[in-house]
């Protein structure tokens, strides 16, 4: 046991226990520390204990995490990415004022990086954890993060990469916000979900009687956007002939509305997304070399939630929060079974998916427990872990339209909602939605 602390009696007895306790636990946040009461309930698990374990207990405290002595020791747990994981443990048991057991209070860190300790928390601290409401801890993560912080500072075309669901439109968002234009319009348009005409149109606007059905003049997102940001998400599905016109308002600076006379100057920054390798599109022609190179001056790839696992139970906890908020319902636990099953799942939709999942829990299960019956079907299939895009050829064209028909009637409409019923990633299903005309 480590020397006892003296500090002088007068000045401790001065104190304010109340308040001198929470600046401590305060200060102390990053670290991984607990505090129980007497009847082992969890009355305070430090951010730092949640990000070691992978997981917030809940209010009633994990056999192993109880304190009932001092001790020093070596505990196996659950560790974050569902393996084991040993942990040191000091507790120390607090009493009341009559010198009666209160509880205690415990000290958390992992048994076989001790040594370096000193530096993990910097490196995985709250702060980190939250960029610009972007949640992770992942190190690809945080070299995104540094990205997107010296981007912002400038005025480069970003092009954003990542899979369907995965936070590209985060992070467009977050460059804007951080940027010198954060107080002009940020506006989002999905290139994938609208026919070429429509497209052009909602990019570029149009006059009055420029095309059957333009009664009036209508601005498009360059002139709304004006000063402000537009992300392009699926660019790749752009068109060519949109494509060229896309390249003169990034090299020229200015754009004609559709049936205009006359060119509008555009002052915007690009932010533009895809899915698709855009060196790919060049490669088969359906995409201008010159643009892709405008487009990608500053690249960032946003790595799937499946690679990278340690963002999950981070994730769920911080969607828990968000539905916990609403007062519905109340979680403050998931059942151990359910977790593995979270955390061992491929995630084919990515952040987007995870989100539906806990949405799914906090509409179908009650209590403060997630249990693992309370997980959509996917999760009680055998084959959860195959990506579901495995599955998706098994259907003839003709039944996907049914699915995709079948999926917007129940949804009433709601793409992310169809997407999931469809079982396919919003994106895929924008597509195919478009491809057959429904
Ligand atoms: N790291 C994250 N932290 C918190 N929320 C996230 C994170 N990544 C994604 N999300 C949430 O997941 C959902 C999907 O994110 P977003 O729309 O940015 O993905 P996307 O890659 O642009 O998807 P798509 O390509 O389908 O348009 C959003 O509700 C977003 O807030």
């Amino acid at each position: 046991m480590p020397d006892a602390i003296n500090l002088p009696d007068h000045w401790l007895e001065g104190l304010d226990s109340r308040s001198s306790f929470a600046a401590l636990l305060e200060l102390c946040q990053t670290l991984a520390f607990y505090i129980v009461d007497r009847e082992q309930n969890v009355l305070y698990w430090s951010p730092g204990a949640e990000r070691l374990t992978g997981s917030h207990p809940g209010k009633t405290c994990p056999p192993e995490f109880r304190i009932d002595a001092d001790v020093q020791e070596a505990i196996p747990t659950l560790g974050p990415n569902g393996g084991l994981l040993t942990l040191r443990r000091s507790a120390r048991l607090l009493y009341d004022r009559h010198g009666d057991p209160a509880g205690g209070i415990a000290l958390l860190t992992p048994a076989d990086t001790v040594e370096t300790a000193a530096e993990k928390p910097r490196a995985t601290s709250g702060r980190e954890q939250n960029f610009q409401g972007i949640i992770s801890r992942s190190p690809a993560m945080r070299n995104v993060f540094q990205i997107i912080r010296n981007a912002a500072e400038t005025e480069a075309t970003v092009l954003v990469r990542g899979e369907s669901g995965s936070g590209k439109e985060l992070v467009a968002k977050a460059i804007h916000d951080l940027s010198a234009r954060r107080d002009a319009p940020f506006l989002a348009v999905n290139c994938a979900a609208l026919s070429a005409n429509l497209l052009e149109s909602e990019l570029f606007g149009h006059v009055r009687g420029a095309f059957t059905g333009a009664i009036k003049d209508h601005k498009g997102v360059f002139q709304r956007a004006e000063g402000g940001t537009l992300f392009l998400d699926e660019v790749a599905e752009l068109p060519l002939e949109l494509q060229a016109k896309l390249l003169r308002v990034i090299q020229e600076r200015n754009f004609m509305p559709v049936g205009g006379d006359r060119m509008i100057g555009a002052d915007v920054r690009i932010v533009a997304a895809t899915h698709r390798s855009l060196r790919e599109e060049v490669k088969t022609g359906h995409f201008r070399e010159d643009l892709m190179y405008r487009l990608r001056v500053v690249p960032i790839f946003i790595p799937p939630l499946r690679e990278r696992r340690e963002d999950i139970s981070l994730l769920i906890w911080h969607f828990i929060a968000q539905h916990n908020a609403r007062k519905f319902r109340q979680i403050d636990k998931i059942d151990p079974q359910a977790m593995r099953l979270l955390l061992d799942y491929h995630w084919p939709g990515n952040v987007r998916e995870l989100q539906n999942v806990i949405e799914y829990a906090f509409a179908v299960g009650r209590g403060a427990t997630l249990r693992q019956t309370e997980l959509p079907p996917e999760f009680s299939e055998p084959k959860t872990i195959a990506p579901a895009a495995n599955a998706l050829p098994l259907r003839s064209p003709e039944q996907e339209k049914q699915a995709i028909g079948e999926a917007l009637r129940q949804s009433h409409g709601r793409v992310t909602e169809a997407a999931r019923l469809a079982g396919m990633s919003r994106a895929t299903f924008w597509r195919k939605r478009k491809h057959y005309g429904l």
